[in-house]
């Protein structure tokens, strides 16, 4: 059965080729953020005391329609920034998201945090483009991209210092996905993509079935302390919050009320 990330993808194959005519890849290569050094993700979310937090700015989605249409992008960011998150992701895609390559642009102009470029990645073009527009990480969906893409696309981006988030929904697409060579954390996701319904269990019944070597991040659907001390006991380092905070008139202060609430935690509920 087709689900809604089917009809994002063929769309966003039509807007590479046209990008590709706008933006040949020696353009992007020409980019002020091509031959910087990246920030890594992996880091910033496993060391000592990190919140673990990955905030999103996420103007719309196809599950809840706009959520917040006009937050700005240095404010909201800089202050997921000042407010303890230990990371930030920016959706790019326009059609569906309501983003746009210059948010990413802006956010890296006022932060200094890894930031992990949220978009559908079926290309090589996208990630050369991530790179160029200032990303740190790019994120790869396994429901989408076939284990050899994932090869190519994962080394791909290491060869340009990114590191890959690989995005699965089930054992299975952890089984068949799941590549060191190109991927270096591994996100669940526990939307559901057929219904958008939520539910932390996905995060946690797939815990235990991630290999070590990659650091484990849970997507969507978290909105509490409690629920991330929950996923801190199961395993998981780093936690993709969009929602919880764009939904508010000034998302960055909904961040730093969060983080103040897991400096709180139980440190029974942090691995060792
Ligand atoms: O958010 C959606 O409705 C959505 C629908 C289809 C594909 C992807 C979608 N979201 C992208 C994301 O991965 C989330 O923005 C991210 O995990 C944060 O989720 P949330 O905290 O629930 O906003």
């Amino acid at each position: 059965m087709s689900t809604i990330l089917d009809t994002i993808v063929a769309h966003k194959r039509k807007e590479i080729a046209s990008r590709r005519e706008l933006r040949p890849v020696k353009l992007l290569e020409s980019s002020l953020y091509f031959n910087a050094q990246p920030l890594s993700l992996r880091q910033y979310l496993t060391r000592a005391n990190s919140s673990g937090l990955i905030a999103e700015f996420k103007r719309k989605s196809p599950s809840k329609g706009w959520i917040n249409r006009y937050a700005p992008v240095e404010r909201t960011t800089l202050g997921y920034m000042q407010a303890g998150a230990a990371a930030l992701s920016v959706l790019t895609d326009a059609e569906f998201f309501g983003g746009q390559n210059e948010d990413l642009t802006t956010a890296r102009r006022f932060n200094f945090c890894p930031i992990l470029r949220k978009d559908f990645v079926v290309d090589e073009y996208q990630v050369l483009e991530a790179k160029s527009i200032g990303a740190d990480a790019v994120l790869l969906i396994a429901a989408v991209l076939a284990p050899a893409e994932i090869d190519r696309l994962g080394r791909l981006a290491r060869s340009l210092g990114l590191e890959v988030l690989l995005e699965v929904h089930d054992a299975e697409e952890l089984a068949r996905s799941a590549n060191a060579d190109a991927v270096s954390l591994i996100g669940v996701n526990n939307r559901n993509l057929h219904d958008f319904s939520l539910s932390l269990d996905t995060s946690l019944a797939l815990a235990e079935a991630i290999p070590a070597e990659f650091v484990k991040v849970s997507e969507s659907g978290i909105s509490s302390a409690q629920a991330i001390g929950q996923l801190r006991a199961a395993g998981y380092r780093g936690f993709l919050l969009g929602e919880a905070f764009m939904r508010h008139a000034r998302p960055e202060r909904a961040c730093a009320a969060l983080v103040q609430e897991l400096v709180a935690l139980p440190k029974t509920t942090v691995p060792a």
